[in-house]
């Protein structure tokens, strides 16, 4: 008896339930280990596989083990033809979040929240010398029960080094001649996207930067409108639009925050590590100023707004039109 994905009901000691998602590195089923009794997100993959992305995967959760916001490695291994990782099991992405609510945008508290929680993530996984290097809404999931007020960091396949851990000297710079670059269309930083310059702790934050700014704009970022697409009009479009918008243009109708954090991350030297306190202290304030409470706590669905006036506190509606007030 196999899954849809040919992938056997059984894999060792877990049977495999649902399908939470299907990726570049594998297909991730929600799994249950028959001995212990629990649940584990299972990302399954073939032995022959020609990428490394699983085993990139393992070393980096290894590396991060005892994170917060950062999945614990339940075990790994091979089994027959497949190869497999069980990591904590966790609730829905950013991206799935975003994408059932009503009104097409998530609200100022939400947004304040999750830039808090995402810069905390980034100054702990580059602590630990490693870079994301694919963040996105989808990568982002929320806890379970009772971590429900936290968002994790999933997906570290395209994970890599920033520093020799031998010298700790931050890598050299690489200008590359030509693409596929590493990451995603619509989050990955300009540099790399458009210039195809090498990854660093500035381009992990600038896609936290463009995350932000897409889930408080209803319909998203502007080259987000033809939906993904692999068809290479929409890939180009993408690419042109991405070098061209200017950060006032993104976040206008956003409180100023937005703005000044993607143009401090499109600033940054390569080498440099980004001021992760300045940020989540910004965001916090900015949080303050419009009366959220609990602010570190992310909270799903948003509690009502609080009575206190304020200039804007839900979604940004694009270009040439007026704000949104509330939920
Ligand atoms: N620990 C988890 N708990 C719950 N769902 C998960 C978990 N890990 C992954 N998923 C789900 O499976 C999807 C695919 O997982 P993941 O991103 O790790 O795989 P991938 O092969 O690298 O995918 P992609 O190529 O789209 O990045 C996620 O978007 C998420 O919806």
């Amino acid at each position: 008896m196999s899954t849809p994905n040919a992938v056997p009901r059984v894999l060792g000691q877990y049977w495999l339930e649902e399908t939470l998602g299907t990726g570049y590195s594998g297909v991730t089923f929600k799994a249950y280990h028959l001995k212990k009794r629990s649940s584990v997100a299972l990302k399954v993959q073939r032995k022959r596989a020609a990428n490394e992305h699983l085993i990139q995967e393992r070393t980096a959760y290894r590396l991060l083990r005892t994170c917060k916001g950062i999945p614990a490695l339940q075990a790994s291994g091979t089994i027959g033809r497949w190869q497999y990782l069980a990591i904590d099991l966790l609730g829905p992405s950013l991206e799935s979040l975003s994408q059932k609510i009503a009104k097409p945008a998530m609200d100022l508290r939400t947004v304040c929240c999750i830039a808090i929680q995402l810069i905390s993530r980034l100054s702990t996984i580059h602590e630990r010398g490693l870079l994301h290097r694919d963040i996105h809404p989808g990568n982002c999931l929320v806890g379970l029960p009772p971590n429900e007020g936290t968002v994790y960091l999933i997906d570290f396949a395209f994970s890599g080094r920033y520093k020799d851990p031998r010298t700790d000297e931050h890598i050299p710079y690489l200008q590359r001649e030509q693409g596929p670059f590493v990451g995603n269309q619509w989050f990955t930083s300009k540099n790399v996207h458009c210039h195809l310059k090498e990854p660093a702790r500035r381009d992990d934050m600038e896609a936290v930067a463009h995350t932000l700014i897409h889930l408080l704009t209803p319909g998203g970022l502007p080259w987000s409108i033809y939906g993904a697409s692999e068809a290479s009009a929409i890939l180009d479009f993408v690419h042109t639009s991405k070098e061209h918008t200017l950060p006032e243009a993104l976040c206008r109708g956003m409180p100023s925050e937005f703005k000044l954090f993607l143009q401090d991350c499109r600033q940054m030297k390569y080498t440099a590590r980004p001021d992760y306190d300045h940020w989540t202290n910004a965001f916090r304030q900015l949080a303050q100023a419009h009366g959220f409470a609990d602010i570190d706590r992310f909270i799903w669905p948003p509690p009502p707004l609080p009575l206190v006036s304020s200039e804007f506190a839900g979604g940004v509606e694009r270009e040439g039109r007026s704000s949104i007030k509330g939920r």
